[in-house]
Formats: structure tokens, sequence, C-alpha cells
């Protein structure tokens, strides 16, 4: 009976099941889109238990589909959206509200009095992170603070915390096991990424009980077992979990120090391996844990871009300027250049290198003879002019040229952001026949850790490119356009 990977990707937007073979080749795949809620200005929720529900109806769509029975599925590989908090009770095993999401600003407030505090470099020494509503910890302190009854629930040790991968595997184990991994433990703004632990003076600084936190464990292992309730009467391994950025690293098969991916989702997220060592980043990047795997745990160093495909979206949904997100490149190749315009999409701050939280979008440049056109094709632009300014800064920091960029995530399809992107950084942008790295890095973890695959080294053999792109722009025209999009961040930042 042939068996085979199942990964659970649950993003920002969608959650999906994929099923994947021992070549590392996707057999299967069931997507499903969830609720966005948007409270307030700057506020972005979801419903856990609506994602839950969206998790469990893409298993059993995936599975049915694809005519492959659950005794087929060799083990389980988890990925989540990062940094998302979800609070439930653990009686009722009800959230206490909805889970905040990373792009939520509701904790500006907090991070302020901890700035003001004088709180940054112990957080940044300790956590490898900066002090930005982004990550857990104040978001956790939010709901405390804020939800009638929580902090005292808390207190009792009634209440748990989870990212979105705890949550799910508390789920799929009927409430039994509460854990997490290193490298979604290392978003929480919580954990000592040296010390491999929860930090007293941490949790001190963000009045959370340590009662409520999970387990942190290893990246690859078997954590617990699907309950047969919820799993067509079978209990199935749950062996392997790794933030979304993490895993797409691990799928791309970034195994060495110095290899470098970047990931084009809602938001772009630039992971370089340092190997064992955690390179603190003096330009804004942040020092994370990529995972942990046979006793060993290695790092990153990350550049984080909040808007990247939300961009996209946005073009589609709030300005109706097409259907869907694909045409967009067919309207940004009727048009030479965009003629001077500038897209600078800060709808939720700007993250790396410049952490501006209060910095909203801006456009620059339009004359009377703009077209949509120009509109959409600076819009594609500022993701690469983006994922320039990581680049940039991720060089210095870890002091080694980057010599090719491996690219995954839902726009990378677009070969004319591809192309301009290889231009604007001078890099050869390599994209894998796998577009599913992060789903796939989960799939591999837990498949080391089940024995479907054997090492690492396998793992690696497998990565496949599907086509480069070669930078073919001159300097000069490289310089002057990019010296263009640092006038227009410079003005965007300027503006409050
Ligand atoms: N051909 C394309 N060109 C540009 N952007 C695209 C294209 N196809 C998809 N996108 C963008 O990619 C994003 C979806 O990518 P995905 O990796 O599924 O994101 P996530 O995991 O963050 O939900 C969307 O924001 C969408 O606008
Ligand atoms: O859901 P994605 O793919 O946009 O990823 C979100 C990141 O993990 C946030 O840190």
């Amino acid at each position: 009976m042939e068996k085979f990977m199942l990964a659970i990707d649950q993003g920002t937007t969608s959650s999906r099941a994929i099923l994947f073979n021992k070549k590392g080749e996707i057999v299967h795949i069931a997507q499903k889109e969830f609720t966005q809620h948007f409270p307030k200005q700057g506020w972005v929720e979801h419903d856990a238990n609506e994602i839950w529900g969206s998790v469990l109806s893409v298993i059993a769509t995936c599975l049915a589909e694809s005519n492959i029975n659950p005794e087929q599925i060799a083990g389980i590989g988890i990925t989540n959206q990062r940094e998302t908090t979800v609070v439930w009770d653990k009686n009722t095993g009800m959230p206490v509200y909805h889970a905040i999401v990373w792009q939520s600003r509701q904790t500006e407030g907090i991070c302020q009095k901890l700035k003001t505090a004088g709180y940054e470099q112990t957080i940044r020494e300790k956590t490898g992170l900066l002090i930005d509503p982004y990550f857990s910890g104040t978001k956790v302190k939010w709901i405390l603070d804020n939800v009638e009854g929580a902090r005292e629930k808390a207190e009792k040790g009634d209440l748990l915390f989870g990212t979105i991968d705890t949550w799910l595997i508390w789920k799929l184990s009927g409430g039994k096991v509460h854990v997490t991994d290193y490298s979604n433990a290392s978003r929480t703004l919580m954990y000592n990424i040296h010390e491999l632990k929860w930090d007293d003076e941490l949790l001190d600084i963000l009045s959370v009980p340590s009662s409520m936190l999970p387990e942190v464990r290893p990246s690859s292992e078997i954590y617990g077992y699907t309950v047969d309730y919820h799993f067509f009467g079978q209990n199935i391994p749950i062996a392997g979990v790794a933030g979304d950025q993490q895993a797409a690293l691990f799928g791309q098969a970034c195994f060495q120090p110095g290899m470098v991916k970047n990931t084009y989702g809602t938001g772009c997220f630039m992971l370089m391996n340092t190997g064992e060592k955690a390179i603190q980043s003096e330009h804004g990047l942040l020092t994370t844990i990529a995972w942990g795997i046979d006793g060993r745990v290695e790092y990153a160093i990350e550049g984080s871009i909040f808007v990247a495909g939300s961009a996209i979206q946005w073009l589609r949904d709030g300005l109706r300027m097409f259907k869907h997100a694909g045409e967009s490149e067919e309207y940004a190749t009727r048009v030479e250049s965009t003629e001077g315009v500038y897209v600078v999409p800060a709808f939720v701050g700007l993250g790396t290198p410049y952490w501006d939280s209060e910095a909203r979008g801006a456009i620059f440049g339009l004359t009377r003879g703009t077209t949509k056109e120009h509109f959409i094709r600076a819009t594609l632009e500022s993701l690469a002019y983006q994922t320039k300014d990581v680049l940039n800064v991720m060089e210095k920091d870890a002091k080694i040229p980057v010599k090719s960029l491996r690219v995954d995530g839902g726009a990378v399809a677009n070969n004319f952001l591809m192309q301009f992107q290889s231009d604007i950084l001078n890099v050869a942008v390599e994209r894998p026949y796998v577009k599913e790295t992060t789903a796939l890095g989960a799939a591999y973890l837990a498949g080391l850790a089940v024995g479907y695959w054997e090492n690492q080294d396998e793992i690696a053999r497998q990565w496949n490119k599907e086509r480069d792109f070669q930078p073919s722009m001159t300097e000069e025209v490289r310089n002057e356009l990019y010296k263009g999009w640092k006038k227009a961040v410079n003005a965007t930042m300027a503006y409050k």
C-alpha cells in the first residue's frame, strides 16, 4: 500500500491540505479561504474555530478527491501563519477572543509603553525580535487586559495560549497535546532563543502567566496522534511543525549557511540560514530559530515585508482593476516602465529595514498620462523593491554576498515580477518545480520523524529548479530606479 505525507498549511488567508509522495511531488491539494475580520482601522482578526473547521474540511476534501485512504497517511506535518495568537479556555475548548493576526496593529499602545520603559535592548538580545505589534507577546497581553474575566481565568490556570500550530495540534489530539516547536516559539517575544526557554523576565514584563504556555519541542518528532473521531477512525502521528517561513526555508532545502529563500505570499519573507550561529542584525533584520532537528537548533536571519501579494489583492478587490491576480502580469507588460510612478504599499506600516508601524500607503509621480497599466506595474515593482531593501541589509549583516535567491509563494507565478526582481537585485532568481515549498517543508519535517525520508541529504537531492531568471538590466537603470524608490519610501515615512 503506497503511503503519503499530509501537510496542513494554515496560512493568513486560506487553509490548505496537501498530500505529497516519496519524491516530494504534490499528489493532491485542497484549499479553503476563511473570513478576515477588520473590526477597526488596522486591526486584523480570525475566528480560530472557523480556522479549525477549514482545516478539517480541506483534509476531508483532499482525501476524498484523491481517493486516498486515511490508513495511507504516514504522518502529518503542520505549518502555519506565524505570530497569530489564540487564547482559549482549556475546559471548554472555546477561544476567549478572536485570533489576533500577525498583521494586526491593536497592540501599538502596549508597544509604545514597552519602548518608553526602555525594554528594547533586553527584548532584542533575548528574542532576536523588535518591539512591534507583529509578534505574539503583546497580543496575549492585550487579550488578558481587554477581555472581561480573561486575566482572572489565566491566573487560575484555565486559559491556554498558542500560535496556530499549537491550536491545531490541541484540536487534532482531542485536547491532549499542548506544544509548539522552536521556530514558532521564537516569534512570540516571550522565548529566549539562546537559552531555549520561556523567559521569566519577559513574561513578567508582559504580565503573561507561564501556565498558559505550550511546551516547546523540536520541529521534527512525534508530538501526539490524531483522535480517531477527527480522522476517520485513524490515529495518525503529528510529526512535524514549523512556522510557514521556516518551513519554506526547509522545503527549499536551504540547509547550508548563506542559502536564502524569499516567499511571495500575503507578505514577503526572506530568510537566510545562518547555521548554529544566531547573528544579531544591525539593520533591522530579525534573528529567529529556523528549526530544531536531530538535537540541534539552527538559526536564520529574516526580513519581513508586511504587504506583498496582498497589494495585488488590493488592486483586485479594493480598486477592482482586474478579476484575477494573474492578470496583473499582462497589464504590467503592456507598458515599458511605470514612467516614474511608485506605489509604497505601507498599508499596515513598514517592516524590515524601516520598522515604522505608523506609516501608511502612498503613491508618487502621478501625471495626467498615468494609466491603470502604470499603476499595476508600480504595485508589482513595489514587491521587488521591498525585497531589495531586505537583501541589501541581509548581505551587510551576514557579510556574505547573495548569489542566488530561491523563490516560492503565490506571486512567483508572475514572470514579469520574477524578471524585474532579478534585474533590480542583480541576482539570479530560482523558481522550483514544487511551488508549495511551505507545505513541502512541513511534510519533510514530519516525514523525517516517521522515517518516510531518510535524511536531509535525500531531501536536498529532491530540490528541482523549474526556471531561473537572470539579471539583464544595466547598472545605471537599476540605480536610477532604486533611487526613486528610496525617495518614495522616505517621503511616505515623513508623512504622518
Ligand atoms: N500571478 C500573480 N501575480 C501577482 N500576485 C499573485 C499572483 N498570483 C497570486 N498572487 C498573490 O499571491 C498571494 C497568494 O499567495 P499565497 O502564497 O497563497 O499566500 P498566503 O500563503 O499568504 O495566503 C495573494 O496575495 C495574491 O494576490
Ligand atoms: O500566511 P503567510 O504565508 O502570509 O505568512 C505569514 C507569516 O508567517 C507571518 O509572519
